[in-house]
């Protein structure tokens, strides 16, 4: 079934334990923590210490990670530390260290993900299917939460999940970045098995239902 992971970015961040369990208690499946430096994106968000507080207070949560920093493999295993679960880090930020990065995210125990951004042609992430655990593409330029979705999506979607089924491997394809109950289907039917979901989510007034229209139990 499809997996809904909640972006925190749209999280009260004075309470986000609150916001969190709210969620989770919602039907959120996983929790996403965008990691922006302000160097690889416009935007400045949060570390590792934060993850670590959330995962004390929410140990049984799962965290995707969402790296968008220049060096990932420098902080790969602060995360891992602070309790991620999957580790994703973008192809344009590392494009002669690729495979050097899943190493060392590998090494921490974590699971690897690969994203890419809206203008990166996805045929650039068809080597890393069945390399990867994950492929993240990005439905919206990466940096900001509250974005409009960008409607050439579903069909880079549709190609890296026509490639996938090509090669006969498990990659997860997730989608991130204005997702709704309305882009969030077109992204399921395109092939994405989870949705990363911010402001749609903590910004309704009945994120269950929203959970459930996107889990396609509406
Ligand atoms: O990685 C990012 C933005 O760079 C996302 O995870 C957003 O935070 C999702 O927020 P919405 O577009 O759903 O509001
Ligand atoms: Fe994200």
């Amino acid at each position: 079934m499809t997996k809904i992971a909640a972006s925190i970015l749209s999280a009260d961040f004075a309470n986000l334990q609150h916001d969190c369990t709210r969620l989770l208690q919602e039907g959120a499946d996983l929790l996403h923590i965008d990691v922006m430096d302000g160097h690889f994106v416009p935007n400045i968000s949060y570390g590792a210490p934060v993850l670590q507080c959330l995962h004390k207070a929410l140990p049984d949560a799962y965290y995707d990670v969402h790296l968008m920093i220049s060096d990932p493999a420098r902080y790969a295993a602060d995360f891992a530390k602070a309790g991620a679960g999957l580790i994703t880090f973008h192809l344009e930020a590392v494009p002669d260290t690729a495979e050097e990065v899943i190493a060392a995210i590998r090494a921490t125990g974590c699971q690897v993900g690969i994203s890419i951004r809206p203008g990166t042609p996805v045929e650039a992430a068809f080597p890393y299917l069945g390399v990867v655990d994950l492929i993240l593409v990005m439905s919206v330029e990466p940096g900001f939460g509250g974005q409009k979705f960008l409607p050439g999506t579903p069909q880079r979607l549709a190609a890296l999940d026509a490639e996938r089924k090509r090669r006969g491997c498990a990659t997860i394809l997730e989608v991130d970045g204005g997702i709704n109950a309305e882009t969030g289907p077109l992204c399921v039917q395109a092939g994405a098995d989870w949705l990363v979901a911010g402001s749609s989510l903590f910004h309704a007034a009945d994120p269950a239902a929203v959970v459930r229209l996107l889990h396609g139990q509406a």
